[in-house]
């Protein structure tokens, strides 16, 4: 379980980007995390993994208090925190097999890592894992000859290499069209559901966040100003956490792209029947 409590956070510019931010996250829940731009997102995830040093507050994973850690327990602590990245963050020259290793280099020495030799085990569960993501077909492949779809599915499967306790996850499917958002977004609830990883996916998409997340954060301004289900996430929040005017124009721009797709999916059709 992950308890942010009382987290704050003020930059040397004298920026307050999270005031007072508490919440918990069970294992296996899904947390969905919006907000305008500048509302604190990023800030929030990286004070968790402590890329960015939180100014006050505690961040406990399964008890041990990650603000409290020295950089040697904080190393340690990382390991067991999964990231998935917007840009997938690969190695672009490595296959997919190689890339999802790296996910253990937390574990294995330098020069193990250094002369690619991981333990039997590991390689087993990378390949127990690129099944799971369905990347079978493709365990040898160069990371720079894959879809943008497949190299999401490379970064979970790398992020759970790690065997985490918590899973992070920025903008998962800023790179991608719709449907593959919608497929990626569908295999990181199940994967958390299964194996009861707590998850906070930093997501612009409302939309897809109301889809599939099981539980709603909305920041503003650095403060929580709604945490509920999706389908608590009325109109009159969203306008809240957004204002009217943002809130107007995102809805348009995803009626105009569920519309494109539904035009797409007829003309697909138009064409299979032609055939
Ligand atoms: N390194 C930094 N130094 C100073 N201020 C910062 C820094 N990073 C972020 N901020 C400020 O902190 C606030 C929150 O920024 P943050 O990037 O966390 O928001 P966000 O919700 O992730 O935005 P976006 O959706 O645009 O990525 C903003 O006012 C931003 O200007």
């Amino acid at each position: 379980m992950l308890s942010v409590e009382t987290l704050t956070k003020t930059y040397k510019t004298g920026d307050r980007a999270l005031s007072d931010v508490s919440f918990t996250v069970p294992k296996g829940q899904v947390v969905g995390l919006i907000g305008p731009s500048g509302a604190g997102k990023s800030t929030l995830i990286r004070c968790i993994n402590r890329l960015v040093e939180p100014s006050a507050g505690a961040v406990r994973l399964n008890g041990a208090d990650i603000t409290r850690l020295s950089n040697t327990e904080l190393r340690r602590a990382r390991r067991r925190i999964g990231m998935i990245f917007q840009e997938y963050a690969l190695v672009e020259r490595l296959t997919v097999m190689e890339n999802v290793l790296s996910g253990r280099l937390g574990y294995v020495g330098f020069w193990r890592s250094f002369l690619r030799r991981y333990p039997a085990k590991d390689v087993q569960m990378a390949y127990r894992l690129l099944d799971r993501v369905g990347l079978s077909a493709h365990v040898d492949k160069r990371a720079d000859a894959l879809s943008g779809g497949q190299r999401q599915r490379v970064g979970i499967a790398r992020a759970l290499e790690q065997e985490p306790e918590l899973l992070l996850i920025d903008e998962p499917t800023a790179s991608l069209d719709p449907r593959t958002s919608r497929q990626i977004m569908r295999l990181i609830v199940e994967i958390c559901r299964e194996s009861g990883l707590p998850a906070i996916i930093n997501i612009h998409d409302v939309v897809l966040a109301q889809q599939f997340t099981d539980r709603i954060i909305g920041l503003q301004a650095g403060r929580v100003v709604f945490d509920g289900t999706p389908a608590q996430l009325t109109e009159d929040v969203l306008t809240t956490i957004y204002g009217a005017e943002d809130w107007t124009a995102m809805r348009k721009g995803a009626s105009e792209d569920a519309e494109a797709e539904e035009e797409e999916r007829a003309q697909a059709k138009k064409l299979m029947d032609a055939l």
